[in-house]
């Protein structure tokens, strides 16, 4: 069977009634998002001697927190680099950050090198992302691919938009894509091929009324 393709809109709406209307604790999604990283990882022969997470200020680095938080807690070398304006955190990226600061999760701000890793988790944008990434995030998202170090995207590689596969500004290059719930169709056409690497889709209880 042909898997189902969604727009950016038709998820965040499918999200909303998961959370709103069925009341599944938006938490609860964001934890099985975070398990469902960890597993593929785990099972995808990645080495984890030393994991950088690029996190954001919305919800894709609130799922990059709690993965950091899952790896920290196995016992593995991991760093969060949080990029953005932290006074504009989502509410579930600032619940993720304070369980972070609690475990002592190490948190940085500034860009190094990126070749210090073995492998990077790009949760800096989500299907949330609505403009050109500029500044320092675009800096970040070019010395990554610049790096050459395997990397695995969030929901979708930072830079992509989840509808229409277009790069705004500049976008990350990964070697593999979790996406939650459903694929979308941003990263199937435009400029995607180039982007995404392999797709996986891992279901973390987002079900929409009409499928
Ligand atoms: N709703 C939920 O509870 C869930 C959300 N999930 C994750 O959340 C993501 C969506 O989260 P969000 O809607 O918070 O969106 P994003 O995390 O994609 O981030 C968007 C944030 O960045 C800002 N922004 C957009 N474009 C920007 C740019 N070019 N430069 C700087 N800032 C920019 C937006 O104003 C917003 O605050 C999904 O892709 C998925 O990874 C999953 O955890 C599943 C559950
Ligand atoms: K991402």
């Amino acid at each position: 069977m042909e898997p189902t393709v969604v727009t950016a809109q038709q998820m965040q709406a499918y999200d909303k009634y998961t959370i709103e209307t069925i009341g599944m604790p938006s938490a609860v999604l964001m934890e099985r998002a975070a398990l469902s990283v960890i597993a593929t990882i785990a099972a995808g022969g990645f080495d984890l001697s030393r994991v950088l997470i690029v996190a954001g200020t919305g919800n894709n680095g609130g799922d990059g927190l709690a993965i950091a938080r899952l790896l920290h807690l196995k016992g593995i070398d991991v760093k969060v680099l949080l990029l953005g304006d932290e006074r504009k955190l989502s509410k579930a990226n600032k619940e993720q950050l304070a369980i972070c600061r609690k475990y002592q999760v190490k948190i940085g701000h500034s860009i190094k090198d990126f070749r210090d890793y073995t492998l990077i988790i790009d949760a800096l944008f989500g299907i949330g992302l609505r403009r050109d990434i500029t500044g320092k995030l675009s800096e970040a998202v070019k010395k990554i691919n610049a790096s050459n170090q395997p990397v695995v995207a969030v929901d979708i590689p930072s830079g992509l938009d989840a509808t229409t596969g277009k790069i705004l500004g500049s976008a990350i290059r990964a070697n593999t894509t979790i996406t939650f719930g459903y694929l979308k169709v941003g990263l199937t056409v435009g400029d995607a091929s180039k982007r995404v690497g392999k797709v996986i889709v891992k279901d973390i209880g987002i079900y929409a009324p009409e499928f």
